[in-house]
This record gives C-alpha cells, structure tokens and sequence, in this order.
C-alpha cells in the first residue's frame, strides 16, 4: 500500500528564489503606492495580479526544471531581467494594439512580440508564397505542347437548338438557311456538344473568313478530342459543306482522311445527305476500285497537265494509301486548293507510317520554294486560274509571248511574286482517343492549333469547377478518356474453358433480358431483340467463334424446341476483310434491320463505325490497350442512346486488364459481374451432346 504523498522538501535554490520574490513583492507595493495615478493605479493591479499568476507559474516551471543549482540561477535571472519591460509595455500599449495582436491567426505572428518591439521598427515576418491547390495538376501540365494545355474545355452536355427561318433566328448557329433546313430534314435538331464549339471556329461569322483562300491571314489549325459517338463527322461536314458551296470552279478543296473503307463510305454518305442540293462534287479513293477507274473519278481526262490540276472533285474522302497513289502517279491531281484537311481517327491515321503518307500529304499543301523555269521540252500550260493563290509565283511571267499562255499582262499583277503568300488549308484532327505524342503532332506542321477537348461534367468527376479545365486535360494526355455517359460496362472474368459458354449465356439470358427492360423503361418500340457487335482479337479467331456459336445454337436450338417449344434462334454472322465489299453492304444493311443479331469482327469496325441500333458490344477477346477498349465499347451508346458494353477476362488476363482500366482512371466505372457454375450447367449439357454427336 502506497501512504499519503509526502510535500517536497524545498531545496536551498528555492528557498533562495522565494527570499527574492517576497522581497521584490515589497518593493514594488511601496514604488506602486508613490508614483502611479488613481486611474491607472487598478490598472496596475490587474497587471500586478497577471504577473502574481505568471510568477506562480513560473514557479511551477522551476520545479519541473531538473534541480541543479545554475540552471535555476539563469532563469531566475531571465524572469528578473524580463518583468520591467513587460510591465512597462503592456501600460503603455494602447488597447487597440493589443487586441491586435491577439487577433492574428498566423501562429508564427501569435508568438509574444520581441522584448525590443517599442524601439525598432516591426519588420514583416517572413511567409511562404500559397501554392496554387490543384499544384499537381499543374506540374504534370509543364513541358506540355502550349496549345494542348490552354485547349478549351467543353461539356458534352451543351447543345444548341438549330432554328429555320430569318437570320436573327439563325444567328446563334451560324448556319446558312439551307443548311439549317437540310439539318432539320434529317432530325437534327440541335447542335451536339462538339459542332456547337466547332462550327463558329471554323465557320466565322465575317464573310471574309469564309473565303476558300486566305493567303495573307491563313485560319488556324483545329484538334478536336470528343467521346464516341459526339456527332464529329457532323461538326466538320457541316462547315466544309457551308464554306465550299461559295465555290465558282471545281477545285479540290476538302480532303478527308480515314482509316478504312467502311469509314470513307460512312462519312461519304453523311457528306452527300447533308449537301443535297449544294451542287457539291463528292468522290473517294479506297483502292475498291481499279486505279484507272478512280483516276477517271478524281480529275480530268487531258491529254496534258496543267499546273493548277484539273480535279472533278471538290470534296475528296480517301484512305492514306489510294491517296498516296494518286498523289505520285496521277497526273492533274493536286492538293494545293486544299481548304480543308481533315484527318479523322487521327491518333489511329497518325500511328501509320505507311509509305510516309503523312509527309507526302504535308509537303504537297506547302508552296513549292523553286519558280517555273520557263516551258522547256515540257508541255505545261500555266492557267493563272488554276493555279492557287500560294502557288502563283510558279508563273513564267516572263514567257507571257508564248501562244498558248493564257495570262493577261503580269505588270497588272506586280506585286504577287514578291509577296510571301501561305496556303489556304486548315487542318482538322478528330479522334476520341487523341494522340498526345508531339513528335506525331509535330509532322503535321500545324499552324497556331487550337484544341477542344469535349469532355466529363465536374460533378461527374468529383472534382471543383476551378480545377475542371486543367484536370480534363490532364486526363486527355494520360489517356484517361471519357467513355459516353449512356453506356454501362461489365465485365467477366472466367476461364478459358468456359469463355465461350459464358459468352453462350450471356446471348441467351443477359442480352435478351436487358434489352426488354430497357425498351420498358424508355417506353420505346422494339422487336424484342438485341444487336450485338462482338469483337475479336483477328480474322481467325472470328471464324472459330462464328463455327462454335452455330454450332452450339444447334444443340440449344433442338433443345429447346424439344422442351418448351419456344423459338431461341439467334443468328451470328462473321464481318471480315476477307469478304467481298458487295457482301459486306449486304451483311451490315441485314444486321441494321435486325435480320442478323450478333455480328463478330475483329478490331477492323472498332473504330468510327456508326451502326444507330447496337445495343450491345462484347469483347469477346479482350482489348490489349485502352484505346481498342475505349473504340469496341463506343459503337453502342452512340448520339445519346443508351448500350452496354461486355468483355470477357480470361483469369490469366485479369491483372493486365485491371491494371489497364485503372491506369485509365476507369475501373470503378465497370462492373464485374459473376456468373456461377450452375448457370452454365445446362449449357455444358449441350455443349458435350453436341461435341459427342460430332466427333463420336
Ligand atoms: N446534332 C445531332 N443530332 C442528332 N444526331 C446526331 C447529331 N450529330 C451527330 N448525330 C448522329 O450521331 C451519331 C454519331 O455521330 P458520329 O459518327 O459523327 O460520331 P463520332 O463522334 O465520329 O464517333 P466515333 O468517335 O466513334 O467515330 C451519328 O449517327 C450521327 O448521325
């Protein structure tokens, strides 16, 4: 048992200390008495009072103070050496000063103020400059291409009504009254979120603006980063279609760029649909068709060439190789009227180094340095007509005696060989994955770019609206890029075995349902069906799964019948390069119209491909990286729609494809859905009676 606590016996400091203390106690009683005013006398006693308390705590001090004799002395001597000043401060401070100071919040400025601070002037203390908050985001955004990080950031949510009628009702989209009028014929009603950023850049409302040639003021380049599916054909045919229907003479003055076929003849019909009645020539160059015969399409039949060109066309949509082609070995064909070069799927385009077609499209819009050195052995006829207004310094001026030169006297035109005059063409790139790699970006030789990336609602994101536009993009150079807000993703994770009953399954329960709780919820007609794109990893693995499926619908077919007497057909079609291009019309127009439910590719339609009725898009092998991802699963969800999108994860895969959508900042947004073993059981059944009737 402890006893009661027995009270320290006072050390011989401190009986010292308390000698003085008392002492002092009498000394400045008496001095208090004589020589302070009645006022001020209660005051002092306040004071007097604060010291007694500060004294008693620093009489509490001292006795936690370790207790050796020097230390204690030197306290005492501060304590000593410090009242005076303190008291005589705090009388004389008046009392709008102290409160001053006792409102600071900084903790550096609350410590006491300096013992000397009524004889010195008060230097400012010292602060640390305030870090901007989102710094992060900021150093991630230094060493990036300048235009990339000042590109304007758009909502996707923005729209923009497109009205008929007088200009004042015009006046907001820019647009001419045919155009307006043609949009409203084929359901467009408003302007998506990408055309509604697009169209006043590229169709200014100054006339002079829209004129085909701007040697002097050249208009400026555009990159455009915008989900699937945001209407991007949209937003650079409609200002083509606007600017070149002001064209006098067929020139080719707009040239598309696409990766394949399928995407020229896409964006050829989109092009014709909305530029009926605009007297506009339209051609493409895909190598479907012979060399000569597309020679036929893209420019005049002469016996001789002319420096200017002579095209047939005034819009050109080709894929890069045809185009390279014609550039080396047609003659009369031309770029230098080019008032527009769109290159869409740009990140894709881009990434192709196919015979340098990029650098050969790039060095035919630039103005040749060397002048035509008279006509020679050769048969060129210079028509200034034809010749663009950059290129006229290849005029032989001083051959105009020559019978067959049709230039009236260059003394009336003086001054256009000396001035420097630039090529009329602005470039546009399009990709809803855009590439950020600059030495890419750099071949293009873009002049002043401007950027818009279309692209998540803050809210959406999390994130404050202050930080909104650099936190875009830096999701836009780390590749993390915003899927449309329509689409749900799953995934499946299963076993190499069981992929292809899971994917079984996931035809005959999962899709048929969901598509028939959708058309509930939106209260829309449907055939009670599903369109699903399934994806594969290439052209062999298609045919196997195509082979599996009918197969295994056989067996299920049979069984069914059998049991329920339910109809469960469901038809699979393999889409393939392979194919001829007459067929492959037939199978996607049968596929639109719900005649064929499941179409299986390979990535060859993952890109661009607008297919309106896609509910559905399975990876059945999953994508290596998060741009196939990002394109599979953008065929459905398209213009607003909703579809869901599926891939299939063998296990071996799992990590890779997680860690890929995390990277991307996107895992949270894709479900993992299970499916057990006794939902495949009934599969297997049929599966193993099939393989057995087969191969037994
Ligand atoms: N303003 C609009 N109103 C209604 N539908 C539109 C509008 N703009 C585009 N669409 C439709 O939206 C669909 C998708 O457009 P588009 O093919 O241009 O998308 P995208 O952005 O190029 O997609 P991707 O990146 O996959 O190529 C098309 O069917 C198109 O007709």
């Amino acid at each position: 048992m402890e006893g009661p606590p027995v009270p320290k016996a006072k050390t011989k400091a401190k009986e010292r200390y308390l000698k003085r203390k008392k002492e002092r106690r009498k000394v400045n009683k008496s001095k208090n008495k004589k020589t302070v005013a009645a006022a001020a006398r209660s005051q002092a006693r306040d004071v007097g009072e604060e010291d007694g308390e500060r004294e008693e705590e620093e009489e509490e001090i001292h006795e936690e103070v370790e207790e050796g004799e020097e230390e204690e002395e030197i306290q005492e001597e501060i304590v000593i050496e410090k009242r005076p000043k303190k008291r005589r401060k705090l009388s004389i401070e008046p009392e709008a000063a102290r409160t001053k100071h006792t409102k600071r919040t900084d903790p550096i400025q609350n410590s006491p103020p300096p013992i000397s601070q009524t004889a010195l002037p008060i230097f400012p203390l010292p602060t640390h400059p305030s870090a901007p908050s989102n710094l992060k985001t900021t150093l991630a955004l230094q060493g990036l291409d300048r235009a990339l990080v000042d590109a304007e950031v758009v909502p996707p949510g923005r729209t923009m009504a497109v009205k008929i009628g007088s200009d004042k009702d015009r006046w907001k989209t820019g647009l001419s009254e045919k155009m307006s009028r043609r949009l409203v014929e084929l359901g467009i009603t408003e302007l998506f979120a990408v055309q509604t950023c697009l169209l006043p850049f590229v169709l200014p409302r100054n006339p002079t603006h829209k004129a085909l040639y701007q040697p002097y003021n050249p208009p400026r380049d555009v990159c455009v980063c915008a989900p699937t599916g945001s209407g991007k054909t949209l937003a650079y045919a409609i200002p083509i279609v606007e600017i070149l229907s002001s064209r006098i003479t067929t020139r080719l003055r707009a040239l598309i760029v696409l990766p394949t076929r399928d995407l020229v003849m896409q964006v050829r019909e989109t092009f014709e649909e909305i530029s009926k009645g605009r007297g506009l020539k339209i051609g493409t160059a895909t190598g479907q068709h012979s060399f000569t015969h597309e020679q036929g399409q893209l420019v005049e039949d002469i016996p001789y060439s002319l420096l200017g060109g002579c095209s047939k066309l005034d819009i050109l949509i080709s894929t890069p190789g045809r185009l390279i082609d014609h550039l080396n070995d047609t003659p009369n064909f031309t770029l230098q009227h080019l008032r527009f070069l769109v290159i869409d799927e740009a990140d894709r385009l881009l990434a192709q180094s196919f015979q340098d077609w990029l650098g050969s499209v790039v060095g035919a819009l630039r103005p040749p340095s060397h002048v035509f050195d008279g006509f020679g052995s050769s048969n060129l006829i210079p028509i200034p007509d034809a010749l663009s207004p950059a290129f006229h310094h290849l005029l032989p001026l001083h051959h105009h005696h020559h019978p067959n030169f049709l230039y009236p006297d260059p003394t009336a035109f003086s001054s256009f060989p000396t001035e420097h005059k630039h090529a009329s063409c602005q470039k546009l790139l399009f990709s809803a994955t855009l590439t950020r790699d600059p030495g890419k970006i750099a071949a293009l030789e873009l002049r002043d770019p401007k950027y818009f990336v279309v692209q998540g609602g803050p809210a959406a994101r999390g994130i404050d609206e202050e930080d909104k536009e650099e936190d875009v993009i830096l999701d836009v150079v780390s590749e993390r890029f915003t899927m449309p807000a329509t689409l749900k993703e799953h995934m499946i994770i299963c076993t190499t075995y069981n992929k292809p009953l899971v994917f079984f399954h996931l035809v005959h329960t999962r899709l048929k349902t969901l598509v028939q709780s959708q058309s509930q919820s939106q209260k829309i007609q449907t055939q009670n069906s599903f369109n699903a794109l399934v994806f594969t990893k290439s052209a062999e693995s298609t045919n196997r799964l195509v082979r599996l499926f009918e197969f295994f619908q056989v067996a299920r077919e049979k069984e069914s019948k059998e049991d329920t007497g339910m109809d469960t057909t469901v038809i699979a079609r393999a889409y393939s390069s392979d194919l001829p291009p007459s067929e492959r019309k037939s199978i996607l127009e049968e596929f639109k119209a719900g005649k064929i439910q499941i179409l299986i590719s390979s990535d060859l339609i993952s890109r661009g491909i607008d297919l309106p009725n896609i509910t559905h898009v399975i990876s059945y092998d999953s994508p290596v990286d998060i741009r196939k991802y990002v394109h599979r699963l953008g065929r459905t969800a398209r213009a607003g729609r909703v579809g869901e999108g599926w891939t299939l994860v063998e296990e071996q895969e799992a990590r890779h494809f997680k860690l890929m959508l995390k990277t991307a900042h996107h895992l949270s947004h894709v479900k993992r859905v299970r499916i057990g073993e006794g939902a495949l059981e009934g599969l297997v059944k049929s599966y193993e009676v099939r393989l057995h009737e087969r191969f037994c």
